[in-house]
C-alpha cells in the first residue's frame, strides 16, 4: 500500500521463488489502433478484451468527442459504432476539444482524423505532453493541405482547421459537405522521432479518396513492429495496405470493415513480470501468448533467454519463463523494441555484469526522458549508470533502497518495482502513474511476489 503521507508505495521484496500465473490486460497498441479504425469503419465493432487504462480511456473521450458512439458492454467489450452523416459517409463531428493525456497514441493518431472533421479540432494534453515530440504530424498534415494552428514549437497544444483555404474554415474536396478536407496521394514524413508518425498517416489514410502513399525520410527509424502492426490491422480490416519498401508504405482508399476483434494481451506489460522471474527466481507464466504477432514485446523471448531466463512457449500458448535470480548482463540494439528500455534496464541494474542498450535516442521524447531517468535513478540506487548518445550503459555496483521518481511514466515505475525485488528498501513514487496502461499493476505485482515457495 502506498503511504498516505509519502506516496510513496515500498516496493515488495521476493524472499522466495516465485510461482504465478499473470494474466496480463488487453494491448495498449492494439486497443487504440482498432478504436481508431472501428470509428472509421462502415459499420459497428465489437471490441473483445480491450485495454481499460487511461490511454484507452483518452481515445475512447477522444473518438466521442469526433462523434463516435461507444458503449462499454457488461464485461468490459466496447461496442463502436461511427458517427452516420447525410450523404451515407461517415464523417466526425468537429468544433471539438481534445485531451491527449500523454497518450503518444491518441495526440499522433487522432490529428490526422481532423481531415474527416466538419470544423476545426483542438489538441492538448498534459504539460510533459506538450514536450513530445509532433512535428512529423503537424508538419505532414499541412503538406496534404489542412491547415494547423500552432506556436511553432511542433509540439501540443495545436488545433487542426481542416484544408488551409486561409479561412481557417473546412473546405470540403467534394463540394457537398460529406467528403475529407484533402484528398490524399503521397507525403513525406521524418519518423526518427517516433514511429508514431507513420502509423498515425497509415490509418486515415483509407478515408482519403486517393489514398496515401507514406515515405519515411530520416535517417533512423524506431518500432518498426509498431508500423508492421498497423499495416496488418489495416488488413484485417479489409484494407489494401502494404509496405512497398523499407521505410516506404502505400494504403489504397476503400471501406473499412466493422465486425468483432479481440485484443491480444499486452505483451510488453507483461515484460516486468516475465524479468521478475529471472531477478527472484522461479517461475512465471504469461497465458494467452500469441504465436503469431507484431507486439514487439515477443521480442522478450529472446531477450529473456540472453539475461538468464529459461523460456518456453508451451503448447496451450502459455509462456513460462523460469529464472534462478542470476541476472546476465547484455549488450543489445533495442530500435525495434525502445518500448522495453525500461524494463530490460531494470534487469540490467541487478546483472552480475555490465550491458549496453543501444538505438534508443529517441526515448529522450517518451513520457519522460527515459534515458536521463534510467540514468538518475540507477545512479541513486547505488548502481553504475551513463548516458549513451542513443541509449545507455549499466554497471553492477553496491545496490541500496531508495525512493526511486516515476516522472508520470508507467514504464519508470515498474522499472523501480523490478530493482525492488532484489533490493531493501526500494520505494516507488507515484505508483499510481501504471493506470497509464496498467491500472491493477500494484495488485498484480504484489500477488505474484506473495506466490510461490519459500527459497531453500
Ligand atoms: O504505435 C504504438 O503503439 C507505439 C509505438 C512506439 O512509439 P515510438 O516509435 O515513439 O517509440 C512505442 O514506443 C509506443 O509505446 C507505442
Ligand atoms: C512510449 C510509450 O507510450 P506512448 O504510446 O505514450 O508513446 C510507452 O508506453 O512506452
Amino acid at each position: 500500500m502506498t503511504d498516505p503521507r509519502s506516496g510513496v508505495w515500498p516496493a515488495p521484496r521476493a524472499h522466495r521463488q516465485l510461482d504465478a500465473v499473470v494474466a496480463v490486460p488487453g494491448s495498449k497498441s492494439l486497443t487504440n489502433r482498432y478504436l481508431v479504425l472501428a470509428a472509421l469503419a462502415d459499420s459497428p465493432t465489437t471490441l473483445r478484451s480491450p485495454l481499460h487504462s487511461r490511454d484507452s480511456f483518452l481515445m475512447i473521450e477522444a473518438l466521442r468527442a469526433l462523434g463516435v458512439t461507444i458503449v462499454e458492454l457488461p464485461g468490459g467489450d466496447l461496442e463502436i459504432t461511427p458517427p452516420s452523416r447525410p450523404g451515407g459517409a461517415s464523417v466526425l463531428e468537429g468544433e471539438t476539444k481534445v485531451d491527449c493525456g500523454l497518450a503518444g497514441t491518441v495526440m499522433r493518431f487522432v490529428p490526422p482524423l481532423a481531415a474527416l472533421a466538419d470544423g476545426p479540432v483542438t489538441f492538448d494534453g498534459d504539460p510533459r505532453a506538450r514536450e513530445r515530440p509532433m512535428g512529423g504530424i503537424i508538419d505532414a498534415l499541412r503538406r496534404l493541405g489542412l491547415a494547423v494552428d500552432d506556436d511553432g514549437r511542433g509540439t501540443l497544444p495545436f488545433t487542426v482547421r481542416g484544408a488551409a483555404d486561409g479561412a481557417g474554415g473546412v473546405t470540403r474536396t467534394d463540394g457537398a459537405g460529406g467528403g475529407p478536407a484533402i484528398r490524399g496521394g503521397s507525403v513525406e514524413v521524418d519518423a526518427s522521432a517516433s514511429s508514431q508518425f507513420v502509423s498515425a498517416l497509415l490509418l486515415v489514410a483509407p478515408r482519403l479518396p486517393d489514398g496515401l502513399e507514406v515515405r519515411h525520410v530520416g535517417d533512423r527509424l524506431p518500432s518498426q513492429p509498431h508500423i508492421d502492426m498497423t499495416i496488418t490491422v489495416l488488413r484485417e480490416r479489409g484494407v489494401d495496405a502494404r509496405e512497398l519498401a523499407p521505410g516506404h508504405w502505400r494504403v489504397a482508399p476503400g471501406p473499412i470493415a466493422g465486425g468483432e476483434v479481440r485484443v491480444e494481451p499486452d505483451l510488453s506489460n507483461a515484460g516486468p513480470f516475465l524479468a521478475a522471474a529471472l531477478v527472484a527466481g522461479g517461475t512465471v507464466r504469461v497465458p494467452h501468448w500469441p504465436a503469431t504477432t507484431t507486439q514487439p514485446g515477443d521480442d522478450l523471448r529472446e531477450i529473456l533467454g540472453l539475461m538468464g531466463g529459461e523460456v518456453d512457449h508451451e503448447a496451450d500458448g502459455t509462456l513460462r519463463v523460469t529464472g534462478t535470480g542470476v541476472v546476465t548482463g547484455v549488450d543489445l540494439d533495442l530500435t525495434r523494441a525502445g518500448e522495453l528500455a525500461p524494463t530490460v534496464a531494470a534487469l540490467a541494474t541487478v546483472a552480475d555484469g555490465p550491458s549496453r542498450l543501444t538505438g534508443i535516442a529517441h526515448l529522450r521524447g517518451h513520457e519522460t526522458d527515459r534515458l536521463a531517468a534510467l540514468v538518475t535513478e540507477i545512479t541513486r540506487l547505488g548502481g553504475v549508470a551513463a548516458e549513451l548518445p542513443d541509449g545507455v550503459a549499466i554497471a553492477p555496483g553496491a545496490l541500496h533502497g531508495a525512493d526511486v521518481e516515476s516522472y508520470h511514466d508507467h514504464r519508470m515505475a515498474t522499472f523501480g518495482a523490478i530493482v525492488g525485488l532484489a533490493v531493501d528498501g526500494v520505494g516507488v513514487v507515484d505508483v499510481a502513474t501504471t493506470a497509464k496502461t496498467m491500472p491493477d499493476f500494484p495488485a498484480m505485482w504484489t500477488a505474484m511476489v506473495a506466490s510461490g515457495a519459500e527459497a531453500p
